[in-house]
C-alpha cells in the first residue's frame, strides 16, 4: 500500500490544539483505520488488501508486532505447533520448525508485511476515536513527535482497534516494595536469566511468561520462587506425540468444554504424573 493510493490529505477540518508546537492534518481514509501492527492488524490488513479495500495501519512503535520484537524474553518458542499460528493465506516457510521461534516468527511477520505490501505508518500513537453519529464517521487523532511533532485526525467510515490484550504492563503494588533493595521488573522487560546467576528470584504469576521465565532462571544456576494466586493446571505441550492443543480442539467438537478441560486434567495427570510432588497444586 502507498499512503497516497489509499487516502488523500485534505486541508485540516478543525485544529485542536493550535499552539504552534503541533503540525496538524486531516486526513480521510476511504476504508478502515486500523489500530496495530502485530498479527491481529497486519492480518486484518492482509484480507482487506486482497479485497482491494483501502485501509490504513497505525502504530505507536517504530516496527511491526513490537510486542514480539521489544517485549518478549529470548527463550520464546511458539507453544502451538507452527500450522496453528500463522495467519490467513501466508503459510510459515517448509524448514521453519514446527514450534518456530520469536526470531522466526518476527521473520515471518515481516515477509507477511512485505507480501501484502502493507506499510503502516509507525510512531503515531492515538490519542482518541471518536464516533461522529450525526456524520456516521470515526475520527481518530494520533501524534507523533518525530521528524516533527505532528497531530494528524483520520476521518473514516470504519474503526479496527487490534492493540492486543498484553499491551500495557501491571504492576501490582505490594507492602514493603519501597525498601526492597532489589531489581523490580515486569515479565516484558525480562530477556534472560544471564544477570540473575547465584541469585534467588521470586516470580509472581503462574501464567506462560511465570513458568518459563522461572525454567530460564533455572537454567541459568538462579533459584526462582513461584507465587500463584490462584490453583493452576499443567499440561504438557503434546499427548501421545499430537499437540495438546490440538487434541483439545478435536475434543471440543464433540464435548462441552467444562468435560474437555476435565478430561484434559486426566491426561495431563497420567502424562506428568502428580505435579504436587514440584510443589504446584
Ligand atoms: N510461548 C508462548 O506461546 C507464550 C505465550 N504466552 C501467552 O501470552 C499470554 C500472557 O501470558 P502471561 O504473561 O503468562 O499472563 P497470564 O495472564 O496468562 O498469567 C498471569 C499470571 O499472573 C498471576 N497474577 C496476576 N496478578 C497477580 C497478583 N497481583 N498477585 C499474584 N498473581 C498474580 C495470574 O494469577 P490468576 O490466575 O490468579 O489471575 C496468572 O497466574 C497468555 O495468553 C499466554 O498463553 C505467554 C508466554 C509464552
Ligand atoms: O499459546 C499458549 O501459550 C497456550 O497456552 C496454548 C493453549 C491455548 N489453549 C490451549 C489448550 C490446550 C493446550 C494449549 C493451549
Amino acid at each position: 500500500m502507498t499512503h497516497n493510493s489509499t487516502c488523500i490529505s485534505i486541508p485540516p477540518l478543525a485544529h485542536t490544539i493550535d499552539d504552534g508546537f503541533f503540525d496538524h492534518r486531516c486526513i480521510w481514509v476511504n476504508g478502515p483505520v486500523i489500530v496495530g501492527a502485530g498479527p491481529s492488524g497486519l492480518s486484518v490488513a492482509a484480507a482487506l488488501k486482497q479485497q482491494g479495500v483501502p485501509f490504513v495501519v497505525v502504530d505507536r512503535a517504530d516496527c511491526i508486532a513490537s510486542l514480539w520484537q521489544h517485549r518478549t524474553y529470548d527463550r520464546l518458542k511458539l507453544h502451538l505447533p507452527k500450522q496453528f499460528c500463522q495467519l490467513p493465506n501466508f503459510p510459515f516457510p517448509e524448514e521453519f520448525p514446527a514450534y518456530p521461534s520469536k526470531f522466526q516468527f518476527i521473520s515471518y511477520l515481516e515477509s507477511y508485511a512485505n507480501h501484502f505490501d502493507i506499510t503502516p505508518r509507525f510512531n503515531e500513537t492515538v490519542q482518541s476515536a471518536k464516533y461522529d453519529e450525526t456524520f456516521g464517521l470515526w475520527r481518530v487523532k494520533t501524534v507523533s513527535l518525530s521528524p516533527k511533532p505532528t497531530e494528524v485526525e483520520y476521518i473514516c467510515r470504519w474503526l479496527v482497534v487490534a492493540t492486543g490484550e498484553n499491551s500495557e504492563k501491571v504492576v501490582p503494588e505490594f507492602e514493603g516494595m519501597e525498601e526492597f533493595g532489589g531489581h523490580v521488573m515486569h515479565a516484558c522487560d525480562y530477556k534472560s536469566g544471564e544477570a540473575y546467576h547465584g541469585k534467588r528470584v521470586l516470580v509472581v504469576g503462574c501464567g506462560n511468561s511465570g513458568m518459563e521465565i522461572s525454567l530460564d532462571l533455572c537454567n541459568h544456576d538462579a533459584k526462582p520462587s513461584m507465587v500463584v494466586r490462584s490453583s493452576v493446571h499443567i499440561l504438557p505441550r503434546e499427548i501421545l506425540g499430537k499437540s495438546t492443543f490440538e487434541v483439545a480442539i478435536s475434543l471440543m467438537k464433540w464435548l462441552p468444554l467444562h468435560m474437555v478441560d476435565k478430561m484434559l486434567l486426566i491426561i495431563a495427570r497420567l502424562v506428568l504424573g502428580n505435579t504436587e510432588k514440584y510443589g504446584l497444586k
